[in-house]
């Protein structure tokens, strides 16, 4: 099978991408992912997805981690394909597409490149321990963590994500720093089974779970650095609700090519 692919990148978290609207990548194909996948053997890349027609959206997004299995939502993948759609001429500057959590809202800049993406409406967080849990589309766990620079996430974000509680159903795992202007945030998520270098749902769950632990009402724009770069949170919190929340950042094609698998 030969295959025309892009590759993008959201603050560092790669995806590859392929214009699926004539259905010829077979979805059910979880060892061609892994492959594609396969930083060593592939192209490389934190997971991938499928852009394929819906008769009542824009586009529908098919997001598999990279190994090789449909995940839950990508945020970083959903601001990526959204760049990816108005490259195609799918869209022009706004949105609303289907991915696996439901239907979502997102506006792209003139450019192209800068993507503000609306998350699903949050009403549970749940403890821990110390620790928040909540699902924004994929589901999170967030703990706070002094001298997070030099914190072993691999080690730490395997053990967790692995002990009795989320084994089965896996879990992706964030550890937050409070550096006062802005959030510091690193997860080692589930699928790659590695720390990444930014996840979108990630970052909006240590946002949400940061707001209620600091008791925090209204209006409210959480800047985050991660490893690959900046995000921004924004959203509404009545002290119940999370809604109108917004996952923004960049999101660049890097390059495109051919793959015969
Ligand atoms: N990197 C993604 C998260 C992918 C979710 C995946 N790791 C799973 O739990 O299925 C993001 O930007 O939100």
């Amino acid at each position: 099978m030969n295959i025309h692919f892009f590759k993008y990148q959201g603050a560092g978290n790669d995806f590859i991408l392929i214009d699926n609207r004539d259905l010829s990548f077979k979805d059910t194909d979880n060892n061609a992912v892994l492959q594609l996948c396969n930083r060593r053997f592939g192209i490389g890349a934190d997971g991938l997805m499928l852009l394929q027609n819906h008769a009542d959206y824009d586009f529908e997004m098919l997001y598999f981690n990279s190994d090789g299995n449909l995940g839950s939502m990508c945020g970083n993948g959903g601001r990526c394909i959204v760049a990816f759609a108005k490259h195609l001429g799918v869209i022009d500057q706004e949105t609303d597409f289907l991915a696996v959590d439901g239907p979502h809202y997102a506006k792209i800049s003139e450019e192209g490149n800068w993507v503000d993406l609306q998350m699903i409406d949050i009403d549970n967080i749940n403890k821990d321990g110390d620790a928040y849990v909540l699902n924004t589309g994929s589901p999170h766990y967030v703990a706070e963590i002094q001298n997070l620079k030099d914190y072993d996430v691999y080690e730490n974000g395997k053990a967790i994500r692995n002990n009795d509680t989320y084994k089965e159903q896996g879990i992706n795992v964030n550890f937050v720093e409070d550096k006062g202007d802005h959030l510091f945030v690193r997860t080692f998520e589930r699928g790659v089974e590695d720390e990444t270098y930014a996840c979108g749902t990630g970052v909006t769950a240590v946002a949400l779970s940061m707001a209620q632990h600091n008791h925090q009402i209204g209006h409210i724009e959480t800047p985050i650095k991660v490893l690959g770069g900046d995000l921004k949170i924004q959203f509404d919190y009545d002290g119940k609700q999370f809604t109108n929340v917004f996952l923004c950042g960049p999101a660049e094609q890097v390059f495109e090519g051919e793959i015969s698998i």
